[in-house]
Order: C-alpha cells, then structure tokens, then sequence
C-alpha cells in the first residue's frame, strides 16, 4: 500500500453535531451515496485539515454511515468561506452550485460550507499533497486550475476536469472510501506498468493514513485508504453510452465498434491476468451460491423481485445441472467488475476502458478478489441492452446484433473455441441474471423510471430468452 501523504500530522476537530445534522441531511440526495434505502447516521472516524488559500479551510471528514447493519466509510470533504465570499466557478450551477449550507459560529461569524469535492481550494489541497507517478511533471506551474470544472453528473463518485494540470487530468474524489488500496487507483497503475494502452494512465494519487485505536475492531490498527487519483484526460472521445444511445436512436448499427470494444477487453483481460497474481479455478458450487445469495438480497432490496422469487430459485437450480454437464473450465482472475458502456470512452484512437472499481454496492473484499472474467462480458451485453431501450431502437435486432459482434470479438481475441463458448453459455447466462438483478436494485434506488429496462431483461432470462 502506498505510504499516506496525508497522514495523522494533519488531523483536525471532527464535524460538530450542526455540521453532521447538515450533512446527514445533504448527502441521502447525492447521487454517490452509498447506502441509499437504508436508515443510518454519520459518525465521525477521522478529520484532517488540509492547505488552503487566506480565508478560507479545507477539511477532509471520513465518516462511518452505520445502521441496519450497514457500516460504510464514505469521504466528506468541505470548504469553509464566510457567506458569500467563497466562489464556486468550479461549480455545476445547474445542480445548485457548491454551497451544503450555512453555519453560524459563536463567535456570530456566518460561514458557508462548500462540497469541497466541486470546489477549486479542495483541488489545489488534493493536488498539492497528492504523490505523483513517476515522470509525471507536477512543478506549481503545471497546476493550472484553469478551465476546471466539476462534471456535471456525478456517479459513484465526484470527478473534476482539469485540462490544465499535466497536459490534462480527471480527478475523481472517492466517495465510498475503501480501506486499503481502491482497485481503482491499483489496477490502473499495474495496467500501465504491462503496458496495457486501453486505459488512461494514473498521473498522481492521495493517500490518507490514520490509527484505528478501537482494538475491538476488525480494522484495529493503522489503516490507509485512497481518497482521491488523477488520471491523464481522455480528449475528443464521446461516452461509450452516448455513443450507443445515439446510434440506437438514429437506427445505424454499433456492430463495428462493438467488435472493436470485444477485442479490447480480451486485451484488458489477458494484461490483468499478466500483471496480478493467478486465482483459483473455478468452482462452479461456490460460484451458483454466491449467485444465489445475492438474487436473495436483491429480492430483499427491490419488491418487484419478490414475486419473482421461486423462478429465480429455479433458475439457478437448473444452472447447478447446466454447469455440471457442460463441464465449463476457467481460471479465475482480476476483473474490471462494473463493466458497462458508461466505462468506456470512444474517440480516433478506439476505446478507453475506466473505472476499476467495481460495483459500488459490494463490499472492498469482494471487490479485490479474482473473479470470472466473463463477469465483464456479461456487464457490457447488458448495457447493449440499455442503449437500446435508452435509444429507442426501433430495430428489435439492434441489441442483439451489437451483442453479438461484441462477443464474437472477444471469444476470438481471447482464443476461445465453439466447445469453450458452448460450454461457458450457461455459465454466461447465469452472469447475465445476476448483473440484470443488481441493475433492478440499482435502478430502484437510483433511476426508478429505468427500472422496466433491467426488469424486462430478468423476465426473458427467467422465460429461457437472453
Ligand atoms: N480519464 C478520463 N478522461 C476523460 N473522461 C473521463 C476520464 N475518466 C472518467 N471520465 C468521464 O467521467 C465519467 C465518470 O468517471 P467514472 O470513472 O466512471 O466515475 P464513477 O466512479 O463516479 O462512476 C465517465 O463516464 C467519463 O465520461
Ligand atoms: O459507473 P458506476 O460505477 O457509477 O456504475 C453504476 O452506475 C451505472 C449507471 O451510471 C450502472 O450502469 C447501468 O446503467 C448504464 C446506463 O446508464 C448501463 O449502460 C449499464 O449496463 C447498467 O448496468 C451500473 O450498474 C452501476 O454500478
């Protein structure tokens, strides 16, 4: 793990309670947070106080959001300005500029309170306590904030153009903060090291570190996490999903790209089983159980899977004989794990593959385990499937035909047979489920109006479709 560059040296006043009561209200809304549905409250673990420019503080708050059994760790970082006085240029105004409240002190001084994560002060911090890679220039006058901008949509978690910065940066601020290394900051870094081009190579990465003293713990002891990389900044290049969601929408076949985008996580795939350590072969009972266990927590966690519940159940009982008679054979590996057209960027020089980090809702263990790779191939069929619905594709094939340019791709690049594919159909179905389950929780939580898409996805694999 990297040593932290902001370490216990730094470590200021954890938030007040008006400050939590502010936050607790603040953050349910966002769209990176974390334990949406479930009831919990923030509690403070770690705070630290980092550079800022006269007048204003630019604070880090690690809070713990605990309740129901949830325990999350997810980062807060904020920026103090008196009313008025703190700017957010920034800032996507259209989501309501920057400002999470105002605090009156006792001193009688009014304070407003910025999300630091869309505000430039919080930037600069992170770019000036950040540990560069090697070669990457980052002399004060290589920090140009201009033209910085907090992206408009946020996701999973918060990113920040900085075309000024090293030629070019996108500065993504974890939210749900891992604890130790984010496969996010990891996976890049050991892609570039293989030489694997189809990723934007990790400028510079912020490390915190701090003392768990709390012995009864599991985490007791001292602990590290990421909270924030700097990748180069792809330019010119449109969002996979865009791109699709456009060409569904006009009716033009995505079947080129789509190939081209197969070839290229074969090539993901192969550099990521070069560059980590080798997993088990695959167990297919260990695997149908963890199938099973998340379909039951789905079911818990979106109603519309409850009556569904006994299909699903005999789903996964006919998988156990499918893989049994197939005789389907893989190593497990190192994945990208949340693997979408969201993920991709498409521009002159092909695909851009992002965002290691995996699903948002599985926890940092599961998260870092080998895993299967067609886990990936099943994520990127599903989201043909979502341009079309998103599109509007007239063409009932439309999906499809990008399904199966996409595949076909990457069975060849990945020098796999008829027999081997046979095989591993059953195997791929039962991925296709469990991603289409996770997208109906997603969406329920997130984007209830999408959640026909992913729900019409688990009745055909339940009627036998795909
Ligand atoms: N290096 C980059 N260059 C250009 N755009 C990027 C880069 N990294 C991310 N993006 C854009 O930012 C969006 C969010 O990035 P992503 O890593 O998927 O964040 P999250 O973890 O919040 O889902 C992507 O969909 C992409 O459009
Ligand atoms: O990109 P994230 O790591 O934040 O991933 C989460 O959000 C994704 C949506 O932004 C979600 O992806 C789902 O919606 C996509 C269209 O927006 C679609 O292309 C994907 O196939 C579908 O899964 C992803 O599941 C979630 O983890």
């Amino acid at each position: 793990m990297d040593e932290p560059t902001l370490d216990t040296t730094a470590r200021t006043e954890p938030p007040t309670p008006e400050l939590l009561e502010l936050l607790a209200g603040w953050m349910p809304a966002r769209r990176w947070y974390p334990v949406k549905g479930s009831v919990v409250r923030p509690v403070p673990w770690v705070s630290y106080a980092l550079p800022a420019p006269d007048g204003l503080s630019v604070e880090v708050h690690l809070l713990r959001l605990v309740g129901g059994g949830v325990d999350v760790l997810v980062q807060v970082p904020l920026v103090w300005a008196p009313t008025g006085e703190g700017g957010d240029a920034g800032a996507d105004q259209a989501a309501g500029g920057t400002v999470i409240g105002t605090v009156v002190r006792e001193d009688g001084a009014s304070l407003d309170v910025h999300d630091g994560a869309a505000h430039p002060a919080f930037w600069a911090a992170v770019l000036d306590l950040a540990e560069w890679a090697d070669g990457v220039p980052h002399a004060p006058h290589d920090l140009d904030l201009g033209g910085a901008r907090a992206l408009a949509v946020e996701q999973s978690n918060s990113s920040v153009m900085l075309p000024g910065v090293s030629g070019g940066g996108m500065l993504k601020v974890v939210r749900a903060l891992a604890v130790g290394p984010n496969p996010d900051v990891v996976i890049p870094r050991a892609l570039a090291a293989h030489g694997f081009a189809g990723s934007p190579r990790p400028l510079a990465w912020l490390t915190a570190g701090w003392e768990d003293s709390d012995t009864t713990t599991s985490t007791a002891g001292a602990l590290t996490a990421h909270l924030a990389v700097l990748t180069e900044l792809v330019t010119g290049a449109t969002d996979g999903f865009d791109l699709a969601c456009d060409h569904a929408r006009r009716g033009e076949p995505l079947d080129e790209q789509a190939a081209a985008l197969g070839r290229d996580v074969a090539a993901m795939h192969q550099a990521l089983a070069e560059a980590f350590e080798p997993g088990d072969p695959l167990d297919t009972k260990w695997l149908v159980d963890e199938l099973r266990a998340r379909a039951e927590t789905a079911t818990t966690q979106a109603d519309v899977l409850v009556e569904r519940h006994d299909r699903i159940r005999g789903f996964h009982d006919e998988t156990v004989s499918l893989l049994a008679q197939s005789g389907a054979t893989t190593t497990l590996q190192r994945i990208h794990g949340d693997l979408h057209l969201g993920q991709a960027l498409h521009g002159e020089s092909g695909w851009k593959i992002l965002d290691f980090e995996g699903e948002p809702m599985r926890s940092v263990a599961e998260r870092a385990r080998p895993d299967v790779a067609l886990r990936d191939v099943a994520g990127m069929l599903r989201s043909f499937d979502y341009a079309a619905a998103v599109g509007g594709a007239t063409d009932p094939a439309w999906a499809s035909s990008a399904q199966t340019a996409f595949l076909e791709a990457y069975r060849t690049a990945a020098g796999v047979t008829g027999d081997e594919a046979r095989a591993a159909e059953a195997l791929l179905r039962a991925l296709l489920l469990d991603k289409a389950l996770y997208e109906v929780v997603y969406e329920t939580r997130n984007r209830p109006d999408w959640l026909p898409i992913p729900l019409a996805a688990v009745d055909r694999l339940l009627a036998g479709g795909i």
